[in-house]
């Protein structure tokens, strides 16, 4: 399952899961994003950092694994590439290439398209908000998970606000964002809102 995992939240734990009990994977490797060329214009954690949240996340899983092939592979990150270092590492290997509702729709302005129906079976997965569609095709199965109505989005908005994340994604990544201040205001937004509690009359503190 290839993701930008900022962070990792139980929405992809949930719908790994389910296509592994589903198509009976010996496996499932999570493989974060090192330059996810189609977020470049929002701001996208370390890949160090995402790296280690998704390490975190799955650690309690025995068929759980994180591969670090994209975040080492200079560039842009192509699941084209994605898919050739993993059949490279697993010769014989029937690989499955786990994606959302939403990655799905995308997926024809992906990289040598035509070549990546041949290197993996395509599982869709539904999501919250998102119509899963097919289109039509043999090498894409499409799967009902429970709905989990969670983005990595939504999870930084919340941190950001100084809102829970607990439950969202698994208690080690909540403590990893909090150790490493991921997902913060700004600094104008924090400094501004500092101010506004000191200088409020009716603080108490
Ligand atoms: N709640 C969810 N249910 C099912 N699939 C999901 C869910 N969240 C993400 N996915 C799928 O997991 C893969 C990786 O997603 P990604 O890391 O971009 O998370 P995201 O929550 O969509 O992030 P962001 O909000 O930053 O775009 C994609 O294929 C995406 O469709
Ligand atoms: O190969 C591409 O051109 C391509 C374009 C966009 C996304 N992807 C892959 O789709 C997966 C989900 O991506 P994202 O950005 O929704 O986290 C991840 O493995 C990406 O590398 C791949």
């Amino acid at each position: 399952m290839g993701g930008t995992f900022d962070p990792i939240h139980h929405g992809h734990l949930v719908a790994a899961s389910e296509v592994a009990a589903k198509f009976g994977l010996d496996e499932v490797v999570f493989v974060p994003t090192g330059q996810p060329w189609q977020k470049s214009s929002k701001k996208v954690s370390e890949p160090e950092h995402r790296y280690l949240m998704t390490v975190i996340a799955t650690a309690s899983n025995p068929r759980f694994t994180v591969s670090r092939v994209d975040v080492d592979r200079p560039g842009p990150t192509y699941t084209i590439d994605t898919l050739r270092d993993l059949r490279r590492q697993r010769p014989d290997a029937d690989l499955f290439f786990i994606t959302g509702a939403d990655a799905l729709a995308q997926i024809l302005s992906w990289k040598d398209i035509d070549e990546l129906w041949s290197l993996a079976h395509f599982v869709g997965v539904t999501r919250p908000g998102h119509e899963l569609d097919g289109m039509g095709r043999k090498d894409v199965s499409l799967l009902t998970v429970p709905a989990m109505a969670i983005s990595s989005t939504d999870c930084r908005a919340r941190v950001a606000a100084h809102n829970p994340v607990w439950y969202l994604v698994p208690d080690g990544v909540v403590q990893y964002i909090a150790k490493y201040g991921l997902y913060a205001a700004p600094p104008a937004e924090q400094t501004s809102s500092a101010l506004t509690e000191t200088d409020d009359p009716a603080s108490t503190e």
